[in-house]
This record gives C-alpha cells, structure tokens and sequence, in this order.
C-alpha cells in the first residue's frame, strides 16, 4: 500500500510574531490547517525556544530559523544544546567552516539545513555585500559544498530549486521561503514565487509568514496555500 504524503506538512508557518501569547493564539485559530511552525528571532528571543518544546510535545514540528554563524566550535556546541528542543530543523549559514560544525553537533532527530542566500538578496544586494558571483551562481556553489558536507537540507528560493535539486540529487531536502501566494505584497522579499510553482519546481517545503500572520482568517489562508501544494 502506498502511504501519501500529508501536504500539510509541505507548509512551514513563520511564527514571526511579538510574543508567545500571539503565536498560540495564532496556532490555535489555524488549528488542523497546519502542521509545521517556525521559530526565528523575533519570537525566539521572546519565550519561543520554550514554545517550540511545547509544540514538539504537542506533536507539531518545529523548524527553528536561528541561522547560525560563529566559530566552529560556538556553533557546534550552540546546534548540541539546540539539538535537545525536540525541533525537526535547524538553520545554519552555509559557509563551509559553520556547515561542518553544525553536523558534528547535530543530534539524532534534528536536521541541520543550510541558508545558501538570503530570498531578500538580489544580484545587486550580493554585489554589495562584497560577492563576486551573481546570486544563482553563488546558491548553486554553496549547494554543492552543502550536499559535500552532508547538511540534510538547503534553504534558497524557489527560483533556484530545480538547480539546487540537480546539484544535491533527491535525498535532501529544499526548503523555499519568499514564497507569495498571487497578488500578496512581496514585502522585503526580491526572490519569490507562489506555492503552486514553487510546487512544480521540486521544493519539500515552503516557508510562509506575513501572508498568514497578518490576514484577516489565517486558517483560509493555509488552507488555500496547502491545497495548491497538494
Ligand atoms: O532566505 C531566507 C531565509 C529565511 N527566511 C525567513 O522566512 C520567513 C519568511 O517570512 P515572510 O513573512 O513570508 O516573508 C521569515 O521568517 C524569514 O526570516 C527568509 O525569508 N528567507
């Protein structure tokens, strides 16, 4: 028997949310509609590593985006003590020396995912923060040291999924934020793309926040973005 996949678990809701009263409140108004939080500095900084163990007890998954970068030996022991929080995922940077570190530190359970460059970043943003490769080249470059060093998964955005998905091969994951269901304000987000095509260019899951936090019925709104993911 074929066991399908839930597409609910395809949609990562971004709790980027003042305090951990508004995100249950939040959670509880989405009810069934979603499956998977994530946990960044806005709210991670307010209660939300503490809210992130009640959801992983709850049986929720927790995705925590606390984008890891220091010297080897702070991140690897920062991604063991984050290993203990009973979260899904785990961001780091992907730079080589930080990648490595983190998967000597990852404990069994935790994926270790790998920011390649920012869904805000444009050629033009890379070229200012002093890279010399145009934003696809330097996703495509980061991805192979990524799937060399075997993080479990890549974050970039959905325009340069099917690349990332031809350089790391099928076992790991890609996960895609600046993602706009059609005619929602992109925001500070320059790479984006709606769930129905991020679908269709081979992401595992999508990352979703201001759509859903700020919308008047935020349970339609992830109901209507896991339908097109199904
Ligand atoms: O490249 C990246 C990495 C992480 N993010 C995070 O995803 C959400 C997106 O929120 P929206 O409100 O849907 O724009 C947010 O928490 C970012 O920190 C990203 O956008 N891009």
């Amino acid at each position: 028997m074929t066991v399908r996949a839930d597409p609910r678990d395809r949609l990562i809701v971004a709790l980027d949310l003042p305090s951990v009263a508004e995100a249950e409140a939040l959670i509880d108004r989405i009810g069934d509609a979603a499956t998977f939080y994530k946990i960044g500095y806005r709210l991670g900084y307010a209660g939300g590593l503490a809210l992130a163990e009640r959801l992983a007890a709850r049986g929720l998954k927790v995705f925590l985006d606390l984008k890891l970068h220091d010297i080897g030996n702070t991140v690897e022991e920062g991604v063991r003590s984050a290993s203990g929080l009973g979260a899904t995922f785990l961001t780091v940077h992907a730079y080589p020396q930080t990648m490595r570190a983190a998967v000597r530190g990852r404990g069994a359970g935790l994926k270790i995912l790998a920011v390649t460059v920012l869904t805000s970043y444009d050629d033009a943003d890379a070229a200012e923060a002093g890279y010399g490769l145009p934003v696809a080249e330097l996703v495509a470059k980061r991805a192979a040291q990524a799937a060399e060093i075997g993080v479990d998964g890549l974050v970039c955005s959905a325009a340069e999924a099917a690349s990332v998905r031809r350089i790391v091969g099928p076992d790991r994951l890609i996960v895609t934020p600046g993602i706009r269901p059609a005619g929602a304000e992109a925001g500070d987000q320059k790479r984006v793309m709606t769930p129905g095509d991020a679908r269709k260019v081979g992401i595992d899951h999508v990352v979703v926040g201001r759509p859903i936090t700020g919308a008047a019925d935020p349970r339609a709104v992830a109901q209507a973005i896991v339908a097109e993911l199904a």
